[in-house]
């Protein structure tokens, strides 16, 4: 469950204060929650506020109950982040080096670490990719090692912004039925109207605020109305 208490974001530049999200009251307890919006609109200082990528400048973010100022290894444990390029998560040299990485905290013991990681990768499909170059990897294969390594170490909850964006048709099917196949709860920031249909729950957000929050269908005739009459 994720509380934001009027959580805001202000960010200073050369013509002073700008708030990229006005203060907003939410609590996120749905397991497919969807966020869309314009370009700029304020999705991803959304989206990282929840993992405590990003810190409110107001008000407060909890999950289950821990603050992400002041609790932030904690409520990073709980809520893995996907990003739109994968190239900007995998730091290993390999697929099983990779994912080791992310099990590193929980199994100290290097071999017991590669097998386990092997475990994940065998999970995912990816198994055969264990020793290959992450450069030789697809962009479809990266996301879904990308996905595998957040997987890795059990969170709660995955948010994933525009984690589809880079995706072919059959790869952005592929990540996604990974992505509502989880047990995890999922906020997921995309432009991808078809895709969003799949959340129980979506926020609109224009200019910094969230406009609209409701069932999928009544919030995506809600966001093409504004969009196409802007
Ligand atoms: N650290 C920062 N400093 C200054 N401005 C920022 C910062 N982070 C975001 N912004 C600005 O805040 C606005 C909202 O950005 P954000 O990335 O949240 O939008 P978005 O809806 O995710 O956009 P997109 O769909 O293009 O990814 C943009 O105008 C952006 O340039």
């Amino acid at each position: 469950m994720i509380d934001l208490d009027g959580a805001g974001v202000e960010v200073s530049g050369p013509d002073g204060t700008r708030t990229i999200l006005h203060p907003v009251t939410l609590r996120l307890a749905e397991h497919r929650i969807g966020v869309i919006g314009a370009n700029g609109s304020g999705k991803s200082t959304l989206a990282r506020l929840l993992n405590g990528l990003t810190q409110p400048t107001s008000g407060h973010v909890q999950v289950d109950g821990l603050d992400t100022r002041r609790d932030g290894p904690a409520v990073r444990r709980r809520v893995g982040f996907v990003f739109t390029n994968p190239s900007a998560q995998l730091v290993m040299p390999t697929a099983v080096e990779d994912v080791g990485l992310s099990l590193r905290r929980v199994e100290k013991d290097a071999r017991r670490r590669r097998a386990a990681a092997l475990q994940v990768l065998e999970q995912h499909g990816l198994v055969d990719k264990a020793d290959v170059s992450v450069h030789a990897l697809s962009g479809g294969q990266k996301q879904l090692l990308a996905l595998a390594g957040v997987l890795a170490t059990e969170p709660d909850v995955v948010v994933a912004d525009e984690p589809t964006t880079l995706l072919d048709l059959r790869n952005t099917r592929l990540v996604a039925d990974r992505l509502f196949g989880m047990r995890q709860q999922l906020v997921l920031v995309t432009h991808d109207l078809d895709l969003v249909q799949r959340c129980e729950r979506v926020l609109v957000v224009e200019d910094g605020r969230v406009v609209h929050d409701g069932q999928a269908a009544g919030a995506v005739a809600f966001y093409r109305d504004r969009e196409l009459s802007r």
